[in-house]
């Protein structure tokens, strides 16, 4: 009679031979194709794409998105390494189902068919720039990803990431009128980063817990243009005249600090991968028909004379929803909000003139 020692060989040579491993993803004796797997799909959920998905924010980026359940599908999309990014992100057990993309050849297949695009893609800040130091080489790949979500995915949510957003939100609005399919509720600036920070850096002060305070901040994302509104802060509180030009100075240079921190080695990434996903977590429980979705985030608005500003919005199955008002701003703040549409004027008309170039 025959060992079970030798079925077993023969069984693994049999099977061997009708799923040769074919690819590089197939390691040691696993000789299971990945075709032949059951089939994953039908879970519920949203799909969602990142662009720059191997990069500084986009790597831990990915990790906590594919953590979210309300993700179904994730697909990288990066110019270097998604292979690598995708192959260690797939390993986890949690419900999305991850796929890489490499290379502009493979944009319109990352994109095809998605819900939600975050787009953290393009060159960071070194010491001593600005954010509007990076708009030549951003400005181009913005223009070229936003030309992709026209013709593949014209309805998907837009989170824009990519520096100097004050600019590039701008961009992506033009690029998306040519292609005639711009939906203003769908394209929103991230610029979640400054209210994280301003929660934090005010609950400091007050000796509270930052997750139980909320700082509006509004503007736009660089420098003057964040506009923490401190006297509409929850809880309700007071600060003095210190206080005040501390926490502003420290939240309008939040990015400038970790920048000269990381001395020439990029800017926020982890703090940033954790506000983009706080928010696009926002944007898909929106997305769901979730009552009550309020956050900050620059998009095209009728708050100022300015076609673009960040303020408080309501997210729901359409994007932004509702767009709040500034609220009663006090003296200090009043002078703030000068300066900021003074510059984001600037900016704003920036992008839009790349874009129509
Ligand atoms: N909105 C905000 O609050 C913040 C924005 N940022 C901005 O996010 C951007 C990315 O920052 P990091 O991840 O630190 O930079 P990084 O250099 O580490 O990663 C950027 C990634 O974009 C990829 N990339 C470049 N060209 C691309 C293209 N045409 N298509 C797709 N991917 C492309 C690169 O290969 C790289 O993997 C920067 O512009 C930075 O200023 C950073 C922090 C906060
Ligand atoms: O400061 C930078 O260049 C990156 C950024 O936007 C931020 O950290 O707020």
């Amino acid at each position: 009679m025959e060992s079970s020692a030798s079925i077993n060989q023969r069984i693994a040579r049999i099977s061997a031979h009708l799923n040769p491993p074919t690819n590089s993803q197939m390691e040691g004796n696993c000789v299971l194709r990945r075709g032949n797997c059951r089939a994953k799909g039908g879970s519920p959920g949203f799909k969602v794409a990142i662009l720059g998905a191997a990069g500084g924010i986009g790597q831990p980026l990915v990790m906590l998105m594919k953590m979210n359940p309300l993700v179904s599908v994730l697909h990288l999309y990066d110019v270097v390494n998604t292979p690598g990014v995708t192959s260690d992100i797939s390993h986890m057990d949690t419900g999305a189902v991850v796929r890489g993309f490499l290379g502009k050849e493979q944009l319109e297949d990352a994109l095809t068919g998605m819900d939600l695009v975050i787009i953290p893609a393009g060159v960071p800040r070194k010491p001593g720039m600005t954010r509007d130091d990076l708009f030549n080489i951003n400005a181009g790949i913005v223009k070229t990803l936003c030309e992709g979500i026209s013709k593949c995915c014209p309805k998907a949510i837009v989170n824009l990431i990519s520096n100097p957003v004050n600019s590039t939100v701008p961009i992506a609005a033009e690029v998306f009128k040519k292609a005639g399919i711009y939906d203003p509720r769908r394209l929103l600036g991230v610029t979640m980063l400054d209210v994280v920070r301003a929660n934090t850096f005010v609950a400091e002060v007050l000796g509270l817990d930052p997750r139980e305070v909320d700082v509006p901040v509004v503007g736009g994302h660089a420098g003057v243009t964040i506009l923490p509104l401190l006297s509409q802060v929850k809880p309700p509180c007071s600060f003095t005249t210190k206080e005040t030009e501390y926490l502003t100075s420290r939240i309008q240079n939040g990015g400038t600090e970790v920048v000269e921190a990381k001395a020439g080695a990029g800017s926020a990434t982890l703090s940033m991968a954790y506000a983009a996903v706080k928010f696009a977590d926002a944007c898909l429980r929106g997305l769901r028909g979730d009552a009550g979705v309020v956050e900050c985030a620059f998009v095209s608005s009728q708050v100022t004379e300015l076609p673009f500003f960040a303020t408080r919005v309501r997210l729901g199955r359409s994007g932004v929803e509702e767009i709040y008002p500034l609220g009663p701003l006090n003296e200090y703040e009043r002078a703030g909000l000068e300066k900021a549409k003074k510059e984001l004027a600037e900016s704003i008309e920036k992008g839009i003139s790349f874009a129509r170039k």
